[in-house]
């Protein structure tokens, strides 16, 4: 098999207080994928994004980004490999255009010129913002700048999209807008969501994180109609939200009545199932 895009192996890390965030964490993300990781709040799921691209650094285990190790060395090479988009836009937003916040992470690589206006434009009309690229970001809704804030990271032409909450505080319209953005990229996506109809439209996989440890990893359809796992783990549907009743096949690559079993660990968590290194969101 090809070299994950990401390859977690035994991640363990606990904070300066002495708090053990994560204990041996084991993810592969595959090239086209899309993954949800999911979790109850203090599972660990911002932890182990933040080793993604070298912000926190492995206690034990490793972390490798299409074959390269998240080390000081690589890090600004595993920096353009990983793009992580943050809940809070405005963390990423702080220049005077839009213009000037999508250049500035491929600015900072070299790209100069053409190049660079290149770039710009392409992230911007990938994400339907290219019309405002000379206004402020500030001048912007929510909405708009958190779709900004993606283009910023697809400038950077990354091999990996990281979002942590993408569908956080957007109106029922720019959620579904986005879902529509982020189905067209061309690029692995992984997605940090308490947004579970969310992950089940856009991602066929979902790692579920909880206590630091990986209990479940399968297909999104699997994993959100497995009432012990959900339960075990505080993960709630919105009420009168029923999986079954969603088109049948979507986030799961199969349709679920040919889907083999998935395969549980000795908790009964899921591990892995069919269908889960495919983007069959693309069925829509
Ligand atoms: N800077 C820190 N120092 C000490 N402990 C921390 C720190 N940041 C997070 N933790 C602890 O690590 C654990 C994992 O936190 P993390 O933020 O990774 O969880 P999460 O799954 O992202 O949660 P949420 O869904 O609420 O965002 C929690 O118990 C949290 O209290």
């Amino acid at each position: 098999m090809s070299t994950p895009v990401l390859d977690v192996r035994g991640l363990a890390y606990g904070y300066p207080d002495g708090h053990q965030a994560l204990f041996g964490v084991d993810l592969h993300v595959h090239r086209g994928e899309r993954v949800a990781l999911l979790g109850p709040n203090g599972a660990g799921k911002t932890t182990l994004v933040l080793h993604l691209n070298g912000i926190l650094t492995a206690g034990a285990g490793s972390v490798a980004v299409s074959g390269l190790p998240v080390e000081k060395q690589h890090l600004q090479e595993v920096r353009r490999r990983v793009g992580i988009v943050f809940q809070d836009p405005d963390d990423q937003l702080f220049m005077g255009t839009v213009r000037q916040d999508v250049a500035f992470g491929p600015a900072n690589l070299g790209v100069r010129g053409a190049d660079l206006d290149r770039r710009v434009m392409a992230a911007l009309e990938q994400v339907g913002m290219a019309e405002h690229v000379d206004r402020p970001p500030h001048h912007l809704s929510f909405g708009q700048r958190r779709r900004v804030a993606v283009a910023t990271v697809l400038a950077m032409e990354p091999e990996v999209l990281v979002l942590d909450e993408p569908s956080s505080n957007l109106d029922p319209a720019s959620r579904r807008e986005l879902a529509d953005i982020l189905r067209s990229l061309d690029v692995t996506v992984l997605m940090v969501t308490h947004d579970l109809p969310y992950a089940l439209e856009l991602c066929p996989r979902s790692v579920v994180l909880s206590g630091g440890t990986v209990v479940a990893d399968g297909s999104t359809y699997d994993v959100l109609t497995d009432d012990a796992l959900m339960r075990a783990h505080r993960l709630e549907l919105p009420f009168g939200f029923d999986p079954r009743s969603v088109r049948p096949g979507l986030g799961t690559g199969v349709a679920p009545d040919r889907a083999a079993p998935p395969r549980t660990d000795a908790a009964g968590g899921l591990v892995a199932s069919p269908g889960t290194h495919t983007n069959p969101g693309d069925l829509t």
